[in-house]
């Protein structure tokens, strides 16, 4: 089985900021909480540069007061004291309360992001996603929206921090020695602008293949998980570990590479940092001239600025290694893209108009439609169905049948008109065309939930609060499924996925009570069903055609269907002719 996955081309940082401005829009809404981590996280930085260079003159400014009996009589230990127990409370708080922040506003961001990128996905649905396995869709809402936290937490506040740290250690150092504010502006400049550039092009290759290898191995974990029965029946379960087995290895591939990318990051800041520490002292050394008497103060201010320094370097550390994972972020940044920029393929208006006298009748005029892949399927269909009447649809396989009720349900884009009652589909509102009629599909779906909440789906949200438990349960005993759980908690009986699974025939059932539910709402005037007693016993067939009676009177009826009983219940059949 192989792997759809796109390569992404390098880019260059411009155009990666560029493609991310979206994504740092979608954090307006939190732009408080962000400042206010920023704030915290500039007070920590202060609080470490000055804890360290109140530190290291405090120390060497106590050692010369020593020298004389005067001086260290005359030397105020106290203030110094105070302020350094006052910034190191103040860096822990700082860095505690900065944590707490950004994490929080972090997490409230990917939350929104999530809600975000389901609310486009889900106007996609379904002729815009049929390009995008379920297995993707949901790395992309999961992982993908996972890794931006790189860019909010790791990227942005750093690079802010930075420069601002990096700002005033040359200003503090301008006030020892001009020469040596010079040296950190251009070592600091160095690790603030080439080291992240340098970094980030040396880790977007690796970064974007770990981001394409893991969605290779989750999508064959999960195919796996799902196509199980068929490996075990076929045999090719071990074939297929081994395939997962292989998309494991080139995880691991990859990220070993951005682990030594990672790893020299490290390396070459450490390296940076001792060299600045040598200069600093080195150029200070010739400022003083040998001069550490405290009258100058020359010594302790050295000491000061050197231990200031290696705290500021604390704040472009972290640089380097968020650079390299930028690769990886604007990987997952455009496959959300891929997303989120298509255009659903059917709208409906906001405001439609309302039908006034529900009455079902249905035309198709010269309906020509083709899927994605433009293989023609209906070339000039028409059909016009009367108030009431009930047809079903015939002919052979893949002719188109199940097309046509997707059509009239608004899944796919057409040409030609279908109308309901006299008005073009395309004039109602989503909720009005959905009101309008009971659908069953040819494949049921069964969610991971109650019973009742199965049942409870196909009734309007206009009429929540209408339907009893003793509507559910009577609705339930027509179709015959009373049986699949204890009297006392049928309704609560947890279904699908994580739930009893349903045979084949309960699952259609379960769709025609849905069905029988749709239809005590009066503004529901069409029903479509697509082969609803495929996979039933003659007996319970013959059940369900009576159910199916009794509940449609005064209901236009179109449906599929390969089953000569289920005949009986339309007045006319409709043979849809293959288009080659
Ligand atoms: N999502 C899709 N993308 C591309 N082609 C599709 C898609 N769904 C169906 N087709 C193709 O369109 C054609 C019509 O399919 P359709 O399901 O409407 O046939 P049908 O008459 O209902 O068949 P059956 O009686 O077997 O249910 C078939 O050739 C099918 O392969």
């Amino acid at each position: 089985m192989s792997d759809k996955t796109q390569t992404q081309q390098p880019a260059s940082l411009g155009k990666v900021f560029r493609d991310l401005k979206p994504f740092l829009a979608l954090a307006k809404p939190y732009k408080g909480r962000f400042a206010l981590g920023y704030l915290l996280a500039l007070a920590t930085l202060i609080s470490s540069v000055g804890l360290l260079a109140l530190s290291g003159w405090f120390i060497t400014a106590t050692a010369v007061a020593g020298l004389t009996v005067a001086t260290a009589q005359a030397f105020n230990f106290f203030t110094p004291g105070a302020g350094v127990r006052g910034f190191s409370i103040a860096r822990t708080a700082g860095r505690y309360g900065e944590r707490l922040v950004t994490h929080d506003a972090t997490f409230r961001l990917l939350a929104g992001l999530r809600v975000w990128f389901f609310e486009k996905v889900e106007p996609l649905a379904p002729a815009g996603l049929k390009g995008f396995r379920n297995s993707e869709l949901l790395n992309r809402l999961v992982a993908d929206i996972d890794t931006l936290d790189g860019l909010y937490l790791r990227l942005i506040s750093p690079l802010l921090l930075a420069v601002a740290g990096t700002l005033a250690l040359v200003i503090l150092a301008a006030w020892f020695s001009l020469d040596t504010a010079l040296m950190l502006l251009v070592v600091l400049l160095v690790a603030i602008v080439v080291l992240p550039g340098w970094f980030f092009r040396l880790g977007q290759k690796p970064g974007q293949r770990t981001v394409q290898a893991r969605e290779i191995l989750r999508n064959r974990l999960m195919d796996y998980v799902a196509g199980q029965t068929e490996l075990q029946i076929y045999g090719a379960a071990v074939r297929y570990r081994e395939t997962i087995e292989d998309a494991e290895s080139e995880v691991q591939v990859q990220e070993r590479a951005m682990a030594r990318v990672a790893g020299l990051a490290i390396l070459v800041i450490a390296l940076l940092t001792g060299a600045t520490l040598a200069g600093v002292v080195l150029l200070g050394a010739v400022t003083i001239d040998g001069d550490l008497s405290l009258g100058h103060n020359h010594g302790p201010v050295l000491v000061m600025l050197t231990l200031a320094t290696m705290a500021a370097f604390e704040a472009v550390m972290p640089l380097p290694s968020a650079f390299q994972m930028l690769g990886q972020t604007h990987s997952a940044a455009t496959r959300l893209r891929d997303v989120t920029e298509q255009q659903p393929a059917v709208v409906f208006p906001a405001d439609g108009v309302v039908p006034e006298l529900p009455m079902g009748e249905l035309q198709c005029s010269d309906i020509h439609f083709a899927y994605p892949n433009g293989l023609p399927v209906l070339n000039g269909l028409s059909l016009h169905i009367q108030p009431g009447e009930r047809v079903a649809l015939v002919g052979p396989t893949g002719c188109g049948k199940s097309s046509l009720l997707q059509l009239i349900t608004r899944d796919w884009p057409y040409q030609g008109q279908i109308t309901l009652d006299g008005q073009p589909l395309e004039l109602l509102s989503e909720h009005q065309l959905r009101r309008s009629m009971a659908v069953m599909p040819q494949k049921v779906h069964i969610f991971s939930a109650t019973l009742r909440d199965n049942l409870l789906l196909a009734v309007d949200p206009d009429l929540a609060g209408t339907v009893s438990d003793d509507d559910l349960i009577e609705v339930l005993e027509h179709v015959g499924l009373t049986h699949i759980a204890p009297e006392t908690n049928l309704l609560d009986t947890w279904l699908g996925a994580a739930g009893q699974a349903l045979s084949g025939g309960e699952q259609r059932r379960i769709g025609i009570a849905r069905v029988l539910l749709r239809l005590k709402d009066h503004q529901c005037s069409l029903v479509l069903l697509d082969e609803p007693t495929e996979g039933l016993d003659p007996d319970t067939e013959g059940r369900m055609i009576s159910v199916l009676n009794e509940a449609l009177p005064g209901k236009t009826l179109l449906m599929v269907t390969h089953r000569p009983a289920v005949l009986e219940l339309v007045e006319r059949t409709v043979t849809l002719e293959p288009l080659s």
